[in-house]
């Protein structure tokens, strides 16, 4: 019997872990939310490792604010790096496999050709710093881990890019958007998935992965994909620009190439804009957008 810790599962992936959980009726979920388990909180985070026989731990557990990292670099590290040094110890000392999410932000964005595991990371913002940190403890301490590096999540659930745009057109917002910036958007239902599918495979095939949505857009052309699926692009005032300013640097280009996990574990890439359109079809149908 699997029995998978999931922290931060209040956050965005985390409520599409628990979502997903339902077509995984063999394994037991211990969901734990912030306020349960801080991951900070070391002899907490030990005490549940002692008095639990987890297989697996889901570490969605972050700081993900990118702009408000710039001055929180303490919390930054402490969340993404540090915590995760005291995860990935007590799951070595448990014999429990780690799966860790991280980042395309850990790139400086300087290649023009979607990124491999093999490319050299060069964080240029404070959260693609200690995201990146928390990676190398990661490396260290275990030797059974996944890492799954994705980009520009967005869901249902939680602060993304596709609620604030869509929030913004129907309150009327005017919306300018950046151009500056390429890479992929990634549906977070999709990678909430793919991680179960690697812990019922069994795979042994321990390392560092990219796991995104398939092709690549800028921030513009999601905007413009979110509004048009959502029947809202003609009603919408949105304009493109080619600087949008902000406190953090974005990586120019950060696509991923998936290949390896679509080789090794078996991972199924669908396109950015399908996928999208799954989820907006389906939202529209329920008329479910969760709202804050
Ligand atoms: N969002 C994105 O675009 C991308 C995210 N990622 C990575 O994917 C993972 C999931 O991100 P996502 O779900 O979108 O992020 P969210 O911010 O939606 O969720 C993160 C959750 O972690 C919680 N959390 C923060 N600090 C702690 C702590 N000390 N102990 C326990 N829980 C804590 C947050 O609670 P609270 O909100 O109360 O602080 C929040 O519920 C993260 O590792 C992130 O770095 C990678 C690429 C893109
Ligand atoms: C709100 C807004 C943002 N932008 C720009 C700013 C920025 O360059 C880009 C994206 O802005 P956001 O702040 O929403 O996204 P950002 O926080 O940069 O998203 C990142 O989050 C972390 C957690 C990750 O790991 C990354 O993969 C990525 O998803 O869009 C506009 O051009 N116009 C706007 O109205």
């Amino acid at each position: 019997m699997k029995k998978i810790l999931v922290t931060g599962a209040n956050g965005q992936l985390g409520k599409c872990i628990q979502d997903a959980a339902a077509e995984f009726a063999d394994f037991e979920f211990v969901f734990v939310s912030k306020c349960e388990l801080d991951i900070e909180n070391s002899e907490l985070l030990r005490k549940y490792f002692s008095e639990n026989n987890f297989t697996h731990c889901i570490n969605t557990a972050a700081y993900t604010n990118v702009e408000k990292a710039e001055s929180d670099a303490e919390k930054a590290f402490a969340i993404n790096a540090e915590a995760v040094k005291d995860l990935a110890s007590l799951c070595t000392e448990h014999n429990v496999v780690l799966l860790h999410v991280s980042t395309d932000y850990v790139f400086d964005g300087k290649k023009s050709k979607a990124y491999s595991e093999h490319d050299v990371s060069n964080p240029i913002n404070v959260y693609g710093a200690s995201k990146l940190k928390g990676e190398r403890y990661i490396q260290e301490i275990c030797s059974a881990f996944f890492i799954l590096r994705t980009s520009w999540l967005y869901s249902q659930y939680g602060h993304n890019f596709f609620k604030t745009i869509l929030k913004y057109a129907e309150a009327g917002t005017p919306l300018t958007i950046t151009t500056e910036q390429t890479g992929t958007p990634t549906n977070a239902n999709n990678l909430a998935e793919a991680l179960l599918q690697i812990i019922a495979q069994d795979s042994t095939e321990y390392g560092v992965y990219h796991y995104s949505n398939g092709g690549e857009t800028t921030w513009y052309g999601f905007a413009e994909a979110i509004l048009l699926q959502t029947k809202k692009l003609e009603a919408a005032n949105l304009a493109k620009t080619n600087h949008y300013s902000t406190f953090a640097a974005r990586p120019v280009y950060s696509v991923l190439n998936n290949t390896k996990a679509k080789n090794i574990l078996n991972l199924k890439q669908l396109n950015w804009k399908e996928s999208l359109q799954t989820l907006t079809r389906k939202l529209m149908i329920s008329n479910n957008f969760e709202r804050e």
